[in-house]
């Protein structure tokens, strides 16, 4: 791929926008509708062998699918086109985020975040994630550098390379270590409820600037001694209930998916009409709430 090279006669590339482990995202001008749109290329994977190479391919076809299934779904980004570039390298076209990820809007001096923003930020991918998990899937890989946040202060979600409906026998390995729900990290089935566990972490880390397991610890085998307790006590008295829940080692503990734990984060809602008194850099996330009408 190349700046200026036109894909499938319509998309004109233009600068990068961003890089995953497993794709690069570029910008592109859509000359069929005048506007910017997102393009995903599978990242070059020179020493890998043909079979592996084809894994990745299948993944990424498997992540166009999926966002073709929740086609304008709020805060997921539609599937606008897929194919091979001239190299025969896998793109899918996508509607472009403007905006940031949750991890980079941290970082851009929002950190540590009002909790009244954090709050406002789960609450939104909650009400995404409802919608998905109403549908059956799971997304198995939530974390800062797969919500974005445009400039209205929406929030969005992406990145459904190892989204899998509920029940699937066919074990595929996914998530990050740190914000994987320990049922996912040991192989076992999952349910909606791994996706409120890396929401609890997400929670405790933008508020408090820590998660709340340490590092690797997920991936230590407990067998016959209790699980380890998520430490939480620099967070707000008040939201510790809940976050202790959210983060729970049982799945069952757990709010058991985006609705219910959006259910359970609706008393932490700035109230309607309120004024916002802190500064933000950037959209403002809790402006949604705030307002008077939707
Ligand atoms: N629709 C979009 N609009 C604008 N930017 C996007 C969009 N989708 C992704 N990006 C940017 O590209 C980056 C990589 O995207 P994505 O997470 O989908 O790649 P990936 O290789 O699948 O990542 P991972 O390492 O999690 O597997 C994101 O962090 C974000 O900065």
């Amino acid at each position: 791929m190349w700046l200026g090279q036109t894909l499938k006669d319509r998309f004109v590339l233009g600068r990068k926008l961003g890089k995953g482990t497993g794709g690069q995202l570029f910008e592109a001008f859509d000359l069929s509708y005048r506007n910017s749109v997102a393009v995903k290329f599978l990242s070059p994977r020179t020493f890998e062998s043909a079979s592996y190479f084809a894994e990745f391919v299948q993944d990424m076809e498997e992540e166009a699918a999926r966002l073709e299934k929740f086609r304008d779904m709020r805060g997921i980004p539609n599937l606008l086109d897929q194919g091979r570039d001239s190299d025969g390298t896998y793109f899918i076209v996508m509607q472009k985020v403007d905006g940031t990820t949750l991890k980079s809007y941290a970082e851009n001096g929002n950190s540590p975040m009002e909790l009244d923003t954090a709050v406002c930020i789960v609450a939104q991918l909650c009400e995404i994630l409802g919608d998905v998990h109403d549908r059956g899937y799971v997304h198995r890989d939530l974390k800062p550098e797969n919500a974005m946040i445009d400039s209205a202060g929406q929030v969005h979600l992406i990145d459904l390379g190892h989204m899998l409906e509920v029940g699937t026998e066919q074990y595929q390995p996914a998530g990050t270590n740190r914000y994987a729900a320990p049922e996912q990290v040991h192989e076992l089935p999952v349910a909606t409820s791994a996706d409120v566990f890396p929401l609890g972490c997400m929670l405790a880390e933008m508020i408090t600037l820590a998660l709340p397991y340490p590092e690797n610890y997920l991936r230590f085998e407990h067998r016959g001694t209790p699980p380890p307790k998520p430490m939480l006590s620099s967070l707000a008295p008040h939201l510790i209930p809940l976050v202790s829940r959210m983060v729970s080692w049982d799945p069952e503990r757990r709010p058991q998916n985006g609705w219910a734990t959006f259910r359970a984060l609706q008393q932490f809602l700035p109230a309607k009409g309120s004024p916002r008194d802190y500064k933000l850099h950037g959209a403002d996330p809790t402006a949604r709430y705030r307002a008077e009408f939707e």
